[in-house]
């Protein structure tokens, strides 16, 4: 009996008998979905949100805010295409209670929107929630007025005793193991009396780009922003106190996301567009374009989207991922095909995140034949001939897609709860299939 038949949660990886060449379409972006969903609900009047992604983080996010009041329905958006949800902001109260999950932007965003509600909000999610950093968010919103109970830890569970408003004004934050703290602030700011002016005093700043789709979000439905790229002091970010507009967004596709995909391409030598990539973005997917290219794939983006194109041959780089973490894990299975080793640097906080990734990558790559090895804030990865085996995910969507693209041209690669990957892309699996099969 195969270990697939007694252990039901292991999927057997699809291998790619050739170059694949398919477009494919990627939902919406998770990061973008849910601070659209966060800045509709506390703006002053109804907002449409259109293509949303659907999946595990994004409609926690929507529970969670209903919970607290908010209208969100499903519709079809003003001019009648695509599906889309109407977003009716409500004056927003407890008590409730929020299951954040595993989701690192419902378990940071939320707590600040909880104290502008009117009693209490409750905080509760996955185990692992309880071990990922949370403490400096809920210092930071004593400090700007916030009544919040929990065991002292500064993490979850913890229950915000909101009180209708929050003072906000100046407050210092280490965000040096996550820029979600400083997007949680920013965004929920220009609700607070005072607005707010977070100042970063930690020794690194993580996914500088994520912070800037906070920035760039806030400013698009009219809140006033000042940033050190526009001109403010080094990590200081000030927002100003006023309404936010209800908007009509149409939702980017998740181009992180989109990376198995396009490394399907690079290491079968095949071809993969993803349509409707984003000429301008803040996502730090975008950045696989570069690094993709350094691995030794070529790229045309056009208005027919992006079309990657690989040779079959990768290299291997030294890259500081510190802005792009998110990429961390796809890039390590890549790297562990190449013609010569790698060394992913500036990514410490990834023991944070939905796992401890530099652990896990270490521990399944080696575990298929590998040879990884950790760094203080990276990987070190030197390729060598991989061979079949069970590669264990942790409830991480991102070492499930990484195991996947393995699998592409290792035969016998067993994916353990494949499923996990509804965090952010429920048809992952399908959608993998569909590629293969040049749909
Ligand atoms: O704000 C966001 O939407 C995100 C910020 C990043 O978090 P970290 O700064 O904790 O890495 C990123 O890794 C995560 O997937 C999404
Ligand atoms: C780190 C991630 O998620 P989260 O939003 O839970 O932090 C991720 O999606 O790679």
């Amino acid at each position: 009996m195969t270990e697939s038949a007694v252990h039901p949660a292991l999927w057997p990886a699809p291998y790619a008998s050739g170059a694949v060449d398919a477009t494919v379409t990627v939902p919406g972006s998770k990061s973008v979905t849910n601070r659209a969903l966060v800045l509709a609900a506390l703006a002053a009047e109804p907002g449409w949100l259109r293509r949303p992604l659907r999946s595990r983080d994004t409609l926690l996010m929507a529970e969670a805010l209903r919970a607290m009041g908010v209208g969100i329905e499903e519709g079809v958006g003003p001019d009648g295409s695509g599906e889309a949800w109407r977003i009716i902001p409500s004056g927003l109260h407890g008590p409730a209670t929020v299951d954040v999950g595993n989701a690192g932007t419902v378990m940071r965003f939320l707590p600040p929107v909880a104290a502008l509600a009117n009693g209490p909000i409750r905080f509760d999610g996955d185990p692992r929630s309880y071990e990922r950093p949370l403490g400096a968010v809920i210092t930071a919103l004593r400090t700007l007025g916030a009544r919040i109970d929990d065991d002292g830890r500064g993490a979850l569970p913890l229950t915000v005793f909101g009180g209708g408003a929050l003072d906000g004004g100046v407050v210092e934050i280490d965000a040096s193991s996550s820029s979600q703290f400083v997007s949680a602030l920013l965004l929920s700011a220009p609700r607070f009396n005072l607005g707010v002016e977070v100042r970063h005093t930690g020794p690194t700043l993580p996914s500088l780009p994520h912070i800037r789709m906070t920035v760039d979000m806030l400013r698009s439905i009219g809140a006033q922003v000042d940033t050190p790229e526009s001109g403010g002091e080094a990590n200081v970010w000030r927002v100003a106190p006023g309404a936010l507009l209800g908007r009509d967004l149409t939702v980017e596709p998740d181009l992180s996301n989109a990376q198995p995909f396009l490394a399907a391409a690079l290491i079968t030598g095949g071809r993969v567009t993803v349509p409707n990539w984003p000429t301008h973005t803040t996502q730090p997917g975008d950045a696989l374009r570069e690094i993709f290219t350094a691995m030794g794939g070529t790229y045309e983006l056009t208005d027919g989207g992006l079309t990657f194109t690989g040779t079959g041959t990768v290299h291997g780089i030294d890259w500081d991922l510190s802005e792009v973490g998110e990429l961390t894990p796809g890039i390590a299975a890549v790297a562990a095909l190449a013609d010569s080793p790698s060394t992913l640097r500036g990514v410490a906080h990834l023991r944070l995140h939905e796992t401890d990734r530099l652990a896990a990558l270490t521990q399944e790559i080696n575990g298929l034949g590998g040879d990884v090895t950790e760094t203080a804030d990276g990987l070190h990865i030197r390729p060598r001939a991989l061979h079949g085996g069970t590669f264990h995910t942790y409830d991480d969507h991102r070492m499930a897609t990484a195991g996947s693209i393995l699998g592409l041209v290792v035969r016998d690669v067993r994916i353990e709860n494949v499923g996990t990957t509804a965090k952010t892309l429920p048809d992952f699996p399908q959608m993998w299939s569909d590629m293969l099969a040049g749909n």
